[in-house]
């Protein structure tokens, strides 16, 4: 076991608050024995049939040689790129999993035209994809699978030789899969989407990828000893209680890589910590920081700081913070029970995601009544402006409405920047993170849309209601068909964001949404606007 967690000044006060309780409760032993009764009487129906990931080291072990054999299966027929379409907790850990590996895995969670098009177009004929689902209904996913099945039919592939499916047994997906014909995976249907690292979610991609698997789940397996162990030195223990055991609570939490070989950790844990936390008015928000992102030096009190580090035994915490450190496969499985630590302490249900849904009724609705696009309140430059009635009227520049925006912050408010658009081609948006960080001097998410609404997009809807919200949108000359859909990917996308944006506006929260009609000139004006204010 090489997991390390080390605590400083309040993070510490943080975990001696609880840690007792925590090991009188035998919490981590009955945690690992399956024992879902430790959220309160609510949530006890859901939570005894959702801890099977603590035992999916071993659980997942007969998965890997069929893996492994399709793997060569697929190598021999010439398939040397793997596609990866799904949404949340079916793509992220896969995608953190191969990155950390320095291995290929194209991941599609967009529905943006321009990424789906470019998933598309690169060698077919050399291509597997990997649709996974858990509830084998998700939109996103679902358009995906109708793309590149089409694309396969249209270059003379048979897709049921190219087309690999994850999901429960028993979802419409395992059953319309069974019957054409496709090869499927079954999932442990115990764990849930972002708790499914360690088991077919995580290992099918990233095997059929080149993923060594056999090494993966040893290494996870080789720190549930100490993690189920009633002790206050359990590193599971000292870290939910750590970042969740804060009076008052630190609502935020910063999440740092200062330098270890785990590329986009952040990423996955977003999904695991916000999702699990973000409901009934609570919970936790990570923010994944840079190194030198404004918030760090600047005095927010609610704010705490993770950093993962090399080796948390030489590079102890200091001042308030927490550091972790120790392998991707062992930091997983740490931060899963870490999470449903600071889910009881928190007081909610760590393993439901009751206000995704909203979203998803919003963006259906948008989809069947197909409205007349909404006017914009203006147009500056590049950039056409609509939101919400107090942050826009009686504005004119892009300057203006930003500064509008963040005049509506709560004190103990964040601020959620959301780009519906191609993460792949236009990471320059990420620097309008930091800029406006550094203006506002409060935590600023960054989330791809609509991959974040599977995983922040919980907690802006159920967590604490004192978001500010900047949507970015791009207009796209070209767009992509869905096969037997009656809408586009472009047509999606775009209820995807408004769906999303009119329910956190009907929760009473400022959303800003900036179209970029021309998109290099649009982020270059919004880069300029943002150094300005
Ligand atoms: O795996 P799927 O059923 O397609 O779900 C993908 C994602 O959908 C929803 O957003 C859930 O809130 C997530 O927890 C889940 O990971």
């Amino acid at each position: 076991m090489v997991i390390k967690v080390s605590t400083s000044g309040a993070a510490t006060e943080a975990a001696r608050r609880h840690l007792d309780q925590l090991v009188a409760d035998r919490f981590a032993s009955r945690l690992f024995a399956e024992d879902g009764t430790m959220w309160g009487e609510a949530a006890v129906e859901e939570s005894s049939k959702r801890l099977g990931w603590t035992k999916a080291p071993e659980v997942s072990a007969p998965l890997v040689p069929e893996i492994v054999a399709l793997r060569e299966k697929l190598n021999a027929a010439g398939v040397d790129r793997i596609v990866l379409c799904g949404m949340g907790g079916s793509s992220l850990a896969p995608e953190v999993m191969t990155r950390t590996a320095g291995i290929a895995l194209d991941v599609l969670d967009s529905t943006h035209p321009e990424q789906v098009a470019e998933a598309l177009s690169e060698g077919i004929e050399r291509t597997a994809v990997v649709v996974s689902s858990k509830s084998g209904s998700t939109v996103e996913t679902d358009s995906q699978r109708r793309a590149f099945a089409a694309a396969f039919e249209a270059a003379g592939i048979d897709p049921r030789e190219r087309i690999i499916i994850v999901t429960d047994p028993g979802s419409p997906l395992d059953q319309a899969a069974r019957e054409a014909g496709n090869q499927v995976f079954n999932a442990d249907p115990t764990v849930g989407g972002r708790f499914s690292a360690l088991t077919a979610f995580g290992l099918v991609p990233a095997g059929l990828a080149g993923l060594d698997l056999d090494e993966f789940l040893a290494e996870a397996a080789s720190v549930t000893d100490e993690l189920s162990a009633d002790s206050p030195q359990n590193p599971g223990l000292v870290l939910g209680a750590a970042i969740a055991g804060g009076e008052p609570i630190k609502t935020y939490l910063g999440v740092v890589d200062q330098g270890t070989d785990i590329v986009g950790f952040g990423d996955w844990a977003e999904q695991l910590i916000a999702e699990s936390t973000g409901k009934e008015g609570k919970g936790l928000l990570p923010v994944v920081l840079g190194a030198d992102a404004p918030e760090i030096g600047l005095p927010i009190p609610d704010l705490q700081i993770v950093r993962l580090v090399a080796d948390a035994a030489e590079d102890a915490a200091l001042g308030d913070e927490i550091n972790v450190s120790g392998p991707l496969a062992e930091q997983m499985l740490l931060w899963e029970v870490a999470v449903s630590v600071a889910g009881q302490i928190v007081g909610i249900n760590p393993f439901d995601q009751p206000d995704v849904e909203s979203a998803k009724i919003a963006a259906r609705a948008m989809l069947d009544a197909t409205p007349e696009p909404t006017p914009p309140a203006f147009v500056d430059g590049a950039i056409a402006v609509r939101g919400t009635e107090s942050i826009v009227a009686g504005r004119n520049s892009v300057k203006d409405v930003v500064e509008s925006l963040l005049a509506a912050l709560p004190d103990h408010g964040y601020v959620a920047v959301q780009a519906y658009a191609n993460r792949l081609g236009l990471d320059e948006l990420v620097k309008s993170r930091d800029l406006i960080a550094h203006r506002a001097r409060r935590p600023v998410t960054f989330g791809w849309g609509p991959r974040f609404l599977h995983s922040t997009g919980q907690f802006h809807k159920g967590g604490p209601r004192v978001g500010v919200f900047l949507q970015i949108t791009t207009n796209d000359d070209s767009d992509v068909v869905i096969p037997e859909r009656p809408f586009t990917f472009g047509e999606l996308i775009r209820a995807q964001a408004a769906g999303d944006g009119s329910v956190l506006e009907g929760n009473g929260m400022p959303v800003l949404q900036l179209e970029l009609q021309d998109v290099d000139a649009g982020v270059e004006q919004l880069l300029e606007a943002l150094r300005s204010i």
